[in-house]
C-alpha cells in the first residue's frame, strides 16, 4: 500500500522551514505584542500571520475541506479543539513566544498531524538555532536527518529534568510548581532546566540532552508534535500522574525511560487545568 502520509510529512518539514525564517526575518523587525488569556500570556503579529501562511499553505496543497486544523492563534475563535477521526494538522506557529519577543533564541515552529485521534508525525523548527527535529509513527526520530535517542540513565541522581512555569500567575498554583520544582531539586538532579518552549523542550528528551520535561498547563498545540517525536526516539510520554497520556489534558510528563518519569512525578504537585477540549 501507498505510503499515504509520506507526502504531508515531507509538507510539514518544508513548511516549518519557510515559517522559521519569516519568524528570523521578523525578529529583526519592530515586535507588535498584545496579551492573550492574561498580561503575560503574550501574542504577536508574527504568530497571527505565521498561522495563517502554514494553514493556507497546507490548504492549496490539500484542498480546503480535506484535513482539520487546530491552530494556537485561531483556537479561540474556534471554541474547545475537539480532535476528531478526520486528518488533522495541530500547530504552533511560534512556541515561545516571549523568548521570541525577548530575543531569547529558543523559538520552534511545532506542526503535527493526527488521524483518527492518533498522531502520525510531529515536525519541530528550532528557528534561530536552525535545527529542525522530525517523527513518524513506527519511523524513528531525526535531529537534521541524523537518527535521535534519549539518554539510557536510569539513576535519577544523574539526571537533568526541564520543566517551565508557564503563564498562570495565580498565586496558588506559583506556589505549588516552586514546591515542585525545589522537590525535584533536591533528590537531588544535576539540574533543572528550561528552554521557555515546551516543543523544543520535548526534543531536548528526544535527542538525549535531558532526562525528562513535565508540564500542567500547556496547549495540544506545544506538545503534539513533539510528543510524536519523543516517543520515536525511545521516550515514554505519560501524564503527570503517571497515568496514559492524552493530548487534551494540559498536562504532559516526556522522559527517557520510565524510572525516571515515575521518580520525578513522585515530586509532582499537580493543579487544575482546564481542558483544551473543554470537556
Ligand atoms: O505560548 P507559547 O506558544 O509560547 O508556548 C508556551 C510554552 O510552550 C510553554 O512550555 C511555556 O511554559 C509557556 O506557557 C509558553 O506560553
Ligand atoms: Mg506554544
Amino acid at each position: 500500500m501507498a505510503d499515504e502520509w509520506q507526502d504531508p510529512y515531507d509538507f510539514a518539514v518544508e513548511v516549518a522551514k519557510i515559517a522559521g525564517k519569516i519568524i528570523r526575518r521578523a525578529a529583526e523587525e519592530e515586535i507588535k505584542v498584545n496579551t492573550k488569556s492574561c498580561t503575560v500570556d503574550l501574542v504577536t503579529a508574527t504568530d497571527v500571520r505565521v498561522e495563517k501562511i502554514i494553514i493556507g499553505a497546507i490548504k492549496e496543497k490539500f484542498g480546503e475541506d480535506t484535513h482539520c486544523f487546530i491552530g494556537e492563534e485561531s483556537a479561540a475563535a474556534k471554541g474547545p479543539s475537539v480532535l476528531t477521526d478526520k486528518p488533522t494538522w495541530i500547530i504552533d506557529p511560534v512556541d515561545g513566544t516571549t523568548n521570541f519577543v525577548h530575543g531569547f533564541p529558543f523559538v520552534a515552529v511545532s506542526i503535527a498531524f493526527a488521524v483518527n485521534k492518533e498522531l502520525e508525525f510531529g515536525v519541530v523548527y528550532s528557528c534561530f538555532e536552525d535545527k529542525l527535529y522530525k517523527a513518524r509513527k513506527g519511523k524513528g526520530a531525526y535531529c537534521d536527518d541524523e537518527k535521535i535517542e534519549v539518554s539510557d540513565i536510569k539513576d535519577i541522581h544523574k539526571s537533568v529534568v526541564i520543566s517551565e512555569f508557564g503563564t498562570n500567575r495565580n498565586v496558588d498554583v506559583v506556589t505549588e510548581i516552586c514546591a515542585t520544582m525545589k522537590r525535584i531539586l533536591l533528590i537531588p538532579v544535576h539540574g533543572i532546566r528550561g528552554t521557555g518552549t515546551a516543543a523544543t523542550n520535548m526534543c531536548m528528551v528526544a535527542c538525549g540532552a535531558v532526562e525528562a520535561f513535565f508540564e500542567i498547563g500547556i496547549h495540544c498545540w506545544d506538545v503534539a508534535a513533539g510528543a510524536v517525536i519523543v516517543q520515536e526516539a525511545g521516550g515514554v510520554l505519560l501524564d503527570v500522574d503517571g497515568g496514559p497520556f492524552d493530548l487534551m489534558s494540559r498536562r504532559m510528563m516526556s522522559a527517557n525511560n520510565r524510572t525516571i518519569a515515575d521518580r520525578v512525578i513522585k515530586e509532582i504537585k499537580i493543579f487544575p487545568a482546564e481542558r483544551d477540549d473543554g470537556k
